[in-house]
This record gives C-alpha cells, sequence and structure tokens, in this order.
C-alpha cells in the first residue's frame, strides 16, 4: 500500500485528553495513562468533501489534532525504537458529537457515536517524517470562519507520540498508514452548519473544510 494515502488507513487509534487545558476545559480528570479509542475508517475525509453533522446531533464541536502515520507492523514496541515505526504525519480534526458524548458519558457507554460517525475525521495531507525531525515541537492551528479558536504547540502533550506507541502496541497492532490522532489541546467549541473550518501545522500544512 502507498503510505502517503491517507484515506487507506485500517484504524484510526484516538488519544483522549492528552492535553492540560483541554481535559480542564471540559471539566476531566487529567489521566494517568492514554485514554484510547477509535474512529472508524469510514470517518476518514479529504480537502472537497463535506463535514456532515450526525443525525440528532445539537453539538457538534472540532478537536485539530496531530496524526502519526505509522509507517510498519508494530506490536509491543518500546518507546526507545518507537520513532522507527513513524512514516510520516498529517493534521486531523477529530469531529465529537458533544452531546452524544455527555449523554454516554453519564451512562457510562462508549463514545462510539460520538467520534465514530461518517466524516467525523476530516485531514490533511501526508508528511514524510523527515519534514518534522520533532513531533513535540510543532504549533496546531484551528480557525473557524476565519476566527483562531485553537493554537498550541505540541510540546504541551502529556504523553508524547514514544509513549504513546508504547501503550498502543501493549495492546493493539498498529498497521501500515494505520493513524495515530494525538489528542486536542484547549479552544473546542461548537459548530455550525455553514462554517468553514481551517485547521494544520503552522507553516507545514493546512486544509479547509466546510460544515454541513
Ligand atoms: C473529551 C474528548 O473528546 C477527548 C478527546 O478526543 C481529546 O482529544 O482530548
Ligand atoms: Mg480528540
Amino acid at each position: 500500500m502507498s503510505i502517503s494515502n491517507l484515506r487507506l488507513a485500517k484504524k484510526i487509534v484516538c488519544i483522549g485528553r492528552n492535553y492540560v487545558d483541554h481535559a480542564k476545559e471540559l471539566g476531566n480528570a487529567v489521566p494517568g495513562k492514554p485514554i484510547l479509542f477509535m474512529k472508524a475508517s469510514t470517518a476518514l475525509i479529504s480537502e472537497g468533501e463535506p463535514i456532515v453533522t450526525p443525525p440528532g446531533c445539537t453539538n457538534l464541536h472540532q478537536e485539530v489534532e496531530l496524526a502519526v502515520v505509522i509507517g510498519k507492523l508494530a506490536k509491543n514496541i518500546q518507546k526507545s525504537e518507537a520513532m522507527k515505526y513513524v512514516a510520516g504525519y498529517t493534521v486531523a480534526l477529530d469531529m465529537t458529537a458533544r452531546d452524544f458524548q455527555d449523554e454516554a458519558k453519564k451512562a457510562g457507554c462508549p463514545w462510539f457515536l460520538a467520534k465514530s460517525f461518517d466524516a467525523s475525521c476530516p485531514i490533511a495531507s501526508f508528511i514524510p517524517a523527515d519534514q518534522i525531525p520533532n513531533p513535540h515541537d510543532v504549533e496546531l492551528f484551528c480557525k473557524i470562519n476565519g476566527v483562531d479558536k485553537q493554537r498550541a504547540r505540541t510540546d504541551l502533550m502529556i504523553f508524547d507520540v514514544p509513549s504513546i506507541i508504547e501503550f498502543t502496541t501493549k495492546f493493539v497492532t498498529l498497521e501500515p498508514g494505520d493513524l495515530l490522532l494525538t489528542g486536542t489541546p484547549a479552544g473546542v467549541c461548537k459548530v455550525n452548519p455553514g462554517d468553514e473550518i481551517e485547521f494544520g501545522i503552522t507553516d507545514k500544512i493546512s486544509a479547509k473544510f466546510n460544515v454541513k
């Protein structure tokens, strides 16, 4: 498979609450170990396709995240070896039906519908690993209708990329092309039909999507 064709990802593994300010803005505890969930590959969309509000959702949020693209089969990988399994990066939105998530949290149920609905993972294009020598030294941004909503450096992550790979691959084999979304910084907010969301990694990459 071609690693640079991000639409061929089999799995999208996501980390939740990986930035202290984001955990706090939603009133969540700061986690002691990575919180993992998944999106289906049918969540992926590329520029030109709309973000579609799922039926019944009244509080759709954007979450800009650095995404790691896995380059080779990874199982039980130690932190010290982890970066050898990274083919590159992109930037993604973890679109979240926050009302569905709040309901699921109250009921102690999984976040599946809140996180994995169709078009819930808009992605930009592939950046080879050598163009981002240190993934913890870039700035993520997200603007809605031209107004800055999220802007943060990735050194604020609680769990860095090698720690995430080590933790994840204890439980789940990562395959070439799989995407690891590394969590969102503060600034998530409600988006509405007709909004334009522009997001990216400052001076590296950006993408624009419209909400339907
Ligand atoms: C509260 C969340 O939705 C967790 C999440 O996805 C994150 O990026 O943090
Ligand atoms: Mg997220």
